[in-house]
């Protein structure tokens, strides 16, 4: 067996979108109704993707409005970031839109591997931001997109798979998807 890769990722948004749930959804399996803000927390989780298992150490960020200061500690050593907003709420769209656009000023690199994330999917009724939205947004980032509710656990894991993927990917130890195939 091969050793565990060791990787570092930073999971960022506006305040109260779910990042914290989604983090320990994903370690713990488990969810907590009640909101108590963060101010940093980090947890390690092992993860096997494709016969490699990934230590990976997650940042679970303080909340962020589009006046924060882009922390310099995150611009450093992370490699992949999870921005999420939740879908529910416009405003935490509008956030992640300025947080990628610090993030690419800090780290000064096109190519970061990113899952855009829209959180809160289980609330239909208080939808205010369209799966179509968050599509178009990923597509312009180049990253990828997920929709996904850590109360109900769908598809959190998947989350850090595919950060996972992305990176392998960006680091050249991947094929590029084929989009079209001539026989
Ligand atoms: N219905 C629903 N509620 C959620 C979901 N994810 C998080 N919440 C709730 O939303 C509130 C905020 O969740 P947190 O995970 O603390 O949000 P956060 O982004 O870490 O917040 P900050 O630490 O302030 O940045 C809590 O009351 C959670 O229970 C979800 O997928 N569905």
């Amino acid at each position: 067996m091969p050793p565990p890769r060791e990787r570092k990722l930073a999971i960022m948004g506006y305040r109260s979108v779910g990042k914290s749930s989604i983090t320990i959804q994903f370690v713990d399996n488990q969810f907590v109704e009640s909101y108590d803000p963060t101010i940093e927390n980090t947890f390690t989780r092992q993860i096997k993707v494709l016969n490699q298992e990934y230590k990976l150490n997650i940042v679970d960020t303080a909340g962020q409005d589009e006046y924060s200061l882009f922390p310099v500690s995150y611009s450093l050593d992370i490699h992949g970031y999870i921005l999420v907003y939740s879908v529910t709420s416009a405003k935490s769209f509008e956030v992640v839109k300025v947080i990628y656009d610090k993030l690419l000023d800090m780290v000064g690199r096109i190519k970061i591997p990113i899952v855009l994330v829209g959180n809160k999917t289980d609330l239909h009724m208080h939808r205010k931001v369209t799966t179509d939205e968050g599509q178009k947004l990923a597509q312009t980032w180049n990253a990828i997109f997920l929709e996904t509710s850590a109360k109900d656990n769908l598809d959190v894991q998947e989350i850090f798979k595919k950060v996972i993927l992305e990176m392998e990917r960006q680091d050249g130890n991947l094929p590029e998807e084929k989009k079209c195939i001539i026989s």
